[in-house]
């Protein structure tokens, strides 16, 4: 999936009041709607219309040279957005057929005056159809602009517009969706039919992305899709509560750790690394490697007999400290001289490393991250869940998280599970992936924007550790140490499909474009 910057289109006055792109609710969306009628004041008509114009100028951005354009149009304001915008093709020259799946005592009054507008227009025919053989013709050069529902829909869509979805889908044409691809609902998806939902190319969504954008099943239905501001009031914006929210560059600019000028290596942090056991210390290194251009002053790397000596040749600005043991984490020394610990990529979940990660819970004093298998062992051991210290960070990919939390059926209910675990054990629980999620020990759920599918390879997460380790040792809280990792980690990875592709991109590259990601987040 793909999205475009918010900053990129927003007009200055409402960027100021904005630094956080909350996600809402359809409930919510239509009382800030409402809000924003009133008290920018706006008439609803007009504000259909500059929604409809910045519309139109994206589909142009996107299809400058597509001659001919089929619009579906249901009854309510997503309908009446597609008329709005049929016409405004028009008028740029674009051949428009129009397709009303109802009858006009259906329209909602806006949609209804667009409707009338449209009628006057030339370069447009307006089809009232209500059977599929009359549909107009459908050629692969042609678009189709899904205007059927919006954040309106309220149940599964069955008879003629699932019809028409059908027959949407089965087509070759691109497919740009108005608001939301028709059929699929912004949050809770289930008891959602998937052969009842538009299949998008292109999705232009308004204000703010929606909930069931972020689920990788509704990945195939919203296509790419792209943020459109529409001058929304910032009052409501600001004021309507909603635990959803959307990492991005504004976001983390203001977690960046100041560094003090005459700052030394022994102020900005020590982080213990405890990563790697015998055959598995590629996962030391990169964890090792990632922390140190996460701008902490000390990185320590504990590992096993013996294993000392890899982290020392492929990181010599990492201290190694070795267990006795020779083959994985078996006990734990001095860990109060450390300002954070990471503890998990690669350590086993051997008898002596359970042993030993118990005793750490018992002791530990400093922030903490645990990962892998560190993670593998307390989903194994749930005593343990009791002895996270408050504000612990856990950095599960899908597979451990449901481990820790049980399974899930879909990814709405994913997100209940995994904000249900952050309140009752106080943590700050993350779901690694697309739109890496942040479950916050107040219960607010983060949904971050970068990063890419090429760093769905080995060794990335580990990295990932070792950003917000390196982070959380400066003195970063851990709600912002995860938030800005992951945005850090997710642009290195950017950055580095930009340099490199996806296909080749390693979990090395990300290490090495860290500084680049740093620079970007600083410009
Ligand atoms: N965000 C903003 O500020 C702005 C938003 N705008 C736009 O407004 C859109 C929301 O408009 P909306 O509220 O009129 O709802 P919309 O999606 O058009 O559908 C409602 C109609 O569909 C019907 N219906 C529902 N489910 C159905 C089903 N399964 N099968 C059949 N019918 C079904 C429902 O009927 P009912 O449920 O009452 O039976 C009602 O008639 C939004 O997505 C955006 O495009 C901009 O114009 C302005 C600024
Ligand atoms: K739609």
């Amino acid at each position: 999936m793909y999205w475009v910057d918010f900053d990129k289109y927003f007009c200055f006055s409402i960027r100021l009041s904005l630094t956080i792109m909350k996600l809402f609710s359809s409930t919510q969306i239509k009382e800030i709607d409402e809000y924003s009628i009133v008290h920018e004041p706006i008439t609803s008509v007009a504000l259909m219309e500059r929604v409809a114009e910045i519309l139109a100028h994206a589909i142009l951005d996107i299809y400058p040279h597509v001659n001919r354009f089929l619009v579906f149009c249901g009854p309510g304001n997503n309908g009446g957005d597609g008329l709005a915008v049929a016409r405004l093709l028009a008028l740029q020259g674009k051949c428009l057929d129009i397709v009303l799946l109802y009858d006009q005592e259906k329209f909602s009054t806006d949609t209804l005056i667009n409707y009338k507008r449209l009628k006057k227009t030339s370069c447009v025919t307006l089809h009232r159809i209500d059977k599929l053989e009359d549909l107009p013709e459908l050629g692969p050069q042609d678009v189709v602009i899904d205007a059927m529902f919006g954040t309106g829909l309220s149940r599964p869509l069955n008879g003629w517009p699932l019809e028409v979805v059908t027959y949407i889908n089965s087509c070759q044409a691109e497919v740009v969706s108005i608001d939301m691809p028709s059929g699929l609902p912004g949050e809770d998806c289930s008891g959602f039919p998937s052969d009842g939902i538009v299949c998008a190319t292109n999705t232009l969504t308004l204000q703010f992305p929606k909930l069931s954008f972020f689920f990788p099943e509704n990945e195939k239905y919203v296509g790419l899709f792209q943020v459109l501001p529409i001058g929304l009031h910032p009052q409501a914006l600001t004021t309507i509560p909603t635990p959803y929210q959307f990492i991005t560059a504004s976001n983390v600019k203001p977690l960046l750790p100041k560094r003090a000028t005459f700052g030394h290596k022994g102020t900005f942090g020590h982080l213990l690394l405890i990563a790697g056991s015998k055959g598995m210390m590629g996962a030391s290194v990169l964890s090792a490697r990632a922390a140190c251009r996460a701008g902490v002053g000390l990185v320590t790397s504990h590992v096993p007999s013996g294993q000392g000596q890899i982290v020392q040749i492929a990181v010599p600005e990492v201290l190694v400290v070795e267990d006795m043991d020779t083959v994985c984490f078996s006990s734990i020394s001095n860990i109060k001289t450390y300002s954070a610990i990471a503890v998990g990529p690669g350590i086993s979940k051997h008898q002596k490393a359970r042993v030993a990660l118990r005793q750490l819970l018992k002791e530990v004093e400093s922030p903490l991250l645990l990962d892998a298998d560190a993670l593998n062992i307390i989903a194994e051991e749930r005593d343990m869940l009791d002895m996270l210290p408050p504000n612990t960070i856990l950095t599960p990919h899908p597979k451990e998280l449901s481990r820790l939390v049980g399974d899930w059926s879909n990814s709405f209910q994913r997100l209940e599970l995994q904000q249900a675990f952050a309140l009752k054990y106080q943590v700050v629980l993350l779901c690694k992936g697309a739109f890496t999620t942040i479950a916050l020990p107040n219960g607010d759920l983060l949904f971050n924007s970068t990063g890419n599918s090429g760093m769905a390879t080995g060794g990335t997460g580990d990295v990932l550790s070792g950003i917000i380790g390196g982070l959380l040792a400066q003195g970063l809280t851990s709600v912002d140490a995860a938030i800005l990792g992951v945005y850090l980690h997710g642009l290195a990875g950017d950055i580095s499909a930009g340099e490199i592709g996806q296909q080749a991109l390693t979990a090395s590259d990300l290490v090495n474009n860290l500084g680049k990601a740093w620079l970007s987040i600083l410009k």
